[in-house]
């Protein structure tokens, strides 16, 4: 039967939008955003309506109507951390992505897909979002009862990565020992334990390896004697750790391509970045084969940067030795996110109502 599913996945400077009917794909579109566009808006609500807008007139090109529409997915938001799977967007669930402190654009997709499933009078979901949090207890503890270690990363995509594997292989999620690294704007390396992350950097502004515009993890006491310097204020702080940090920090574009191309013909400056780079992924890789108990099925890498046969081969050399090596280049979030709305029409899985999750 068939089923026509409106993926929407807002970023920093697009909006990644889809139809789809069941898992195949009609139309596609990255809608960007320049910087002078978005610096119009004062207020976090314009943004989100011109994005919606963006939506409504890409729907109205493909000559969707939206009650030609069975279900409209999401990309989650920082909420609060919940398991893994598809949620219900509801009120409890749009009150926290209004409210979270952490900015991030994931945060707008359930609003948008919440308001044009409504007037589709459809469902609206989200699946596997940043905050898919399956963290061990022992690895929750960070050092410091205050600031106890926190879930947030590509969960979706590793996830859909790590399925994709284990279906290639005829094995299920369920049973594999799996490290997926996704090389993104940001950064993220998963343990993936018979089907549960169980330890995974905080890939948004706490720890790991450094990123295209992320600074991964820092010596704290330093930054904090800076904040408290008078030299800067909390969004400059802030931005130094997300959107102006890494690699951009260091070379001035977040654009990993363009410094991987210099970094190969030894370009100094490129290749010293991206030497740390893979010291850095290969080092968090290894230290992940602890909550595997150093039995490792493969190590998955996905992501925009493992387009970079460079760079790939490069961490690849650094850690053969663990387990293989795979590479699954980009990210698969709009079909991940259509496989789910799929799921749930097919009543393969019910959406969970976010309120009621505990932790
Ligand atoms: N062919 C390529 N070779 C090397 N690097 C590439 C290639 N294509 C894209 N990249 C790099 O990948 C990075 C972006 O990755 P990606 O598109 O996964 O990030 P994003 O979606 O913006 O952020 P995130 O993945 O953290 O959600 C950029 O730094 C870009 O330069
Ligand atoms: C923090 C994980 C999500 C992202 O980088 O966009």
């Amino acid at each position: 039967m068939s089923h026509k599913i409106l993926v929407i996945n807002p970023g920093s400077t697009s909006t990644k939008v889809a139809v789809y009917d069941g898992e195949n794909e009609l139309y596609t579109q990255t809608l960007r955003h320049s910087t002078e566009e978005l610096n119009k808006f004062q207020e976090e609500d314009e943004q989100l309506n011109f994005r919606k807008q963006k939506v409504i007139e890409f729907l109205k090109e493909k000559s969707v109507a939206l009650s030609d529409l069975d279900i409209v997915m999401a990309r989650g938001g920082l909420s609060k951390p919940i398991e893994s799977g598809v949620y219900l967007v509801d009120e409890d669930l749009l009150h926290d992505l209004k409210e979270t402190p952490r900015k991030h654009a994931s945060n707008w997709a359930a609003k948008i897909a919440f308001d044009i499933a409504q007037e589709g009078n459809v469902q609206a979901c989200i699946a596997d979002p940043v905050v898919v949090d399956e963290l061990s207890d022992v690895a929750r503890i960070s050092g410091h009862p205050k600031f106890p270690k926190v879930s947030v990363f590509h969960a979706l995509n590793q996830k859909a990565v790590a399925r994709s594997y284990a279906k290639k292989i005829n094995k299920s999620y369920d049973e594999l020992r799996l490290i997926v690294v996704h090389l993104g704007g940001g950064i993220s390396v998963g343990a993936h334990l018979l089907g549960k992350v169980v330890d995974v950097n905080q890939a948004l502004d706490g720890s790991g390896p450094f990123s295209p515009e992320r600074s991964g993890s820092l010596p704290v006491g330093d930054v904090i004697r800076a904040a408290f310097s008078g030299a800067y204020t909390q969004e400059e702080m802030i931005s130094m750790l997300v959107g102006k940090g890494g690699m951009t920090a260091y070379l001035g574009t977040n654009d990993a391509k363009e410094i991987e191309d210099k970094a190969k013909v030894g370009e100094e400056e490129e290749l010293a970045v991206m030497e740390a780079l893979i010291y850095q992924v290969a080092k968090e890789i290894c230290s992940m084969t602890v909550p595997l108990e150093n039995k490792v099925d493969a190590i998955l890498i996905t992501g925009g940067m493992a387009y970079g046969k460079w760079l790939t081969d490069k961490i690849t050399e650094k850690v053969a030795h663990i387990a293989d090596v795979e590479i699954f280049p980009g990210e698969d979030e709009m079909w991940a996110l259509a496989l789910n709305g799929n799921r749930v029409l097919n009543n393969e899985t019910t959406p969970k109502r976010y309120g009621s999750t505990e932790f």
